[in-house]
């Protein structure tokens, strides 16, 4: 070991560091390994100058952020719920991270779900302590305990005391009766706590990796506090690199929770259901990597919703902006926000099946190099939309009316999704998942200010994402399958999109919809 190279004047530590390969703990001062952004190669010391709490972190988030835009040789591999279910399954996917080191020789980047329905169980029991004032989280418990029964971990250590601070959660829920988004955020957030704890404790022992858990809110992510829904601010992708670089040396196979982060206040945050696909394209965009593998238990994008088409095929290969329509209008199988910053950074995202690692998947990147001969890459679909009529009550031609609508609905938070209008009147489609009962009201009575309004329940919207200059033969060609079926369209949509035709059908309709036009682009 060379001489210490310097010392570093901080107030609470006497820090030196110096040069060497080597990481070492001793007995009476601990050595890190320092991170690459600040001296390449080198270990430091810490030893405390009093009894004090202040850590390591502390310490270095007084240095210098100064970020290398270098790329990283490492992919990011997120294991959705699905993947996840139980402890056979967590080996499954243990046996599919050694692959990819095999295949690499380095440390993929793993981001872990809840396990299974482990999230809607979590708000099961927030909605059971508040209104039934039980609480239970047996089913949750045993899930955790029996992944470690069977993996041979230890649950005293790993789960019980997560378990034991949800159990003093729900019951705070039961006696202040109040489960506000804020909670519900704090709430659920055990469920990916728990898994990569699981997991990582399981990689460790069983199949001696040198793995670490990590919560994603220590890796800088972090939100707005629209809690349940959060943001993530475009801050995160600095810090994430600057605390990666940082917290994880480069033999660290590091696991990290997916969904969740935090807002500036320190209070947990999610990124909306399904959100851990962006928190993996965000640690790959930050990073830099080579690619980021979406592992789900279907084999990629496929044509349309498997649960509604048995027979539906896998599309090897779809771009960016079609992955994004697809997603935002409703193939639940990629989270729209998700793919954007895999996007800005140009990082391909491959949509692979845990339970059929050998298929290929799709590949998402930005541009196609072949147009595809079908002018249909695949069908989707968003159910109880709402429909919504408004009439301008002013003159033909008064200005500013679509400025005053927006606004209407900009205030509320209320999404719209697909628009048509003619001189005097509009109609709208709403995102059903930003919409409830007392948002209608509330527009009701605001927009009969400057318009008379219908508003209908019960429609869905489908979405042909397609190549749109060929627009003439595929509404040919779908308006001639609809009208066969009897299935009436109340609203078409082309052209704001490039890769987009959407139109609204009765709610009831949109299965045999669906069934008919995959039938045509698919299976003629
Ligand atoms: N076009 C589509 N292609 C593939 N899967 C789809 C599509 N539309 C809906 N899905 C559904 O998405 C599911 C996978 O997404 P999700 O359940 O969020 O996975 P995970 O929880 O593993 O992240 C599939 O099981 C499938 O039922
Ligand atoms: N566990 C969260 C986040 C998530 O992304 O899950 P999944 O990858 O299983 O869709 C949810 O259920 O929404």
């Amino acid at each position: 070991m060379q001489p210490y190279s310097f010392i570093t004047n901080h107030p609470l530590f006497v820090v030196k560091i110096h040069k060497s390969k080597i990481v070492r703990k001793e007995s009476s001062h601990q050595v890190y390994k320092v991170p690459k952004t600040y001296f390449s190669r080198w270990t430091c010391s810490v030893t405390p100058k009093s009894n004090t709490q202040t850590t390591l972190r502390e310490v270095f988030s007084s240095e210098p952020k100064q970020l290398s835009d270098q790329k990283l040789d490492r992919i990011v591999c997120k294991f959705g719920g699905s993947s996840l279910a139980n402890a056979e399954r967590l080996k499954e996917v243990g046996k599919l991270v050694q692959m990819q080191l095999e295949n690499s020789q380095r440390y993929p980047i793993v981001v872990l779900s809840a396990m299974g329905t482990t999230t809607n169980e979590l708000l099961q029991a927030g909605e059971l302590a508040l209104k039934e004032g039980i609480v239970d989280i047996s089913s949750i418990r045993k899930r955790a305990y029996l992944a470690c029964e069977e993996l041979h971990l230890s649950k005293e250590d790993l789960v019980d005391p997560l378990l034991t601070t949800l159990d003093q959660l729900l019951l705070g829920i039961k006696f202040i009766k109040e489960l506000s988004p804020r909670t519900k955020d704090y709430l659920v957030s055990f469920g990916e706590r728990l898994s990569v704890r699981i997991f990582a404790s399981y990689l460790r022992q069983s199949e001696g990796l040198p793995t670490e858990p990590f919560d994603a809110f220590d890796l800088g992510f972090v939100t707005n506090s629209h809690f349940t829904n959060a943001d993530l601010l475009e801050e995160s992708f600095p810090r994430i690199r600057e605390c990666f670089e940082r917290l994880v040396q480069e033999h660290t196979l590091a696991v990290v929770t997916g969904f969740i982060a935090k807002d500036k206040q320190g209070n947990i945050t999610t990124l909306g259901r399904g959100g851990s696909d962006l928190t993996a394209a965000a640690l790959g965009a930050a990073l830099g990597c080579s690619e980021v593998q979406v592992w789900k238990d279907v084999d990629g994008i496929l044509s349309t919703d498997p649960r509604i088409v048995s027979d539906a095929i896998p599309v090897p290969f779809v771009t960016f902006q079609e992955a994004f329509e697809m997603a935002y209008f409703g193939a639940k199988v990629l989270h729209p926000i998700a793919m954007q910053p895999a996007m800005r950074h140009n990082i391909p995202i491959r949509v692979k099946n845990s339970y059929n690692p050998e298929h290929p998947g799709t590949v998402i990147k930005s541009r196609r190099e072949h147009p595809s001969e079908n002018p249909v890459t695949a069908i989707s679909l968003k159910r109880k939309c709402h429909l919504v009529d408004i009439e301008s009550t002013r003159m033909l031609g008064a200005h500013g009316f679509l400025a005053e609508l927006f606004k209407v609905f900009g205030e509320r938070r209320v999404s719209i999704d697909m628009i048509a209008t003619s001189e005097v009147s509009v109609s709208m489609t709403l995102d059903p998942k930003a919409f409830d009962t007392r948002d209608k009201e509330e527009l009701e009575v605001e927009l009969s200010k400057i318009a008379s309004v219908q508003f209908s329940g019960e429609k869905a919207i489908i979405s042909l994402v397609s190549n749109v200059s060929r627009s003439t033969e595929i509404l040919a060609r779908s308006m001639q399958v609809l009208w066969k079926e009897n299935i009436d369209v109340e609203m078409i949509s082309q052209g704001a999109s490039k890769f987009n035709i959407s139109f609204i059908v009765e709610d009831n309709h949109a299965d045999a919809a669906i069934r008919a036009l995959h039938k045509e682009f698919f299976r003629h």
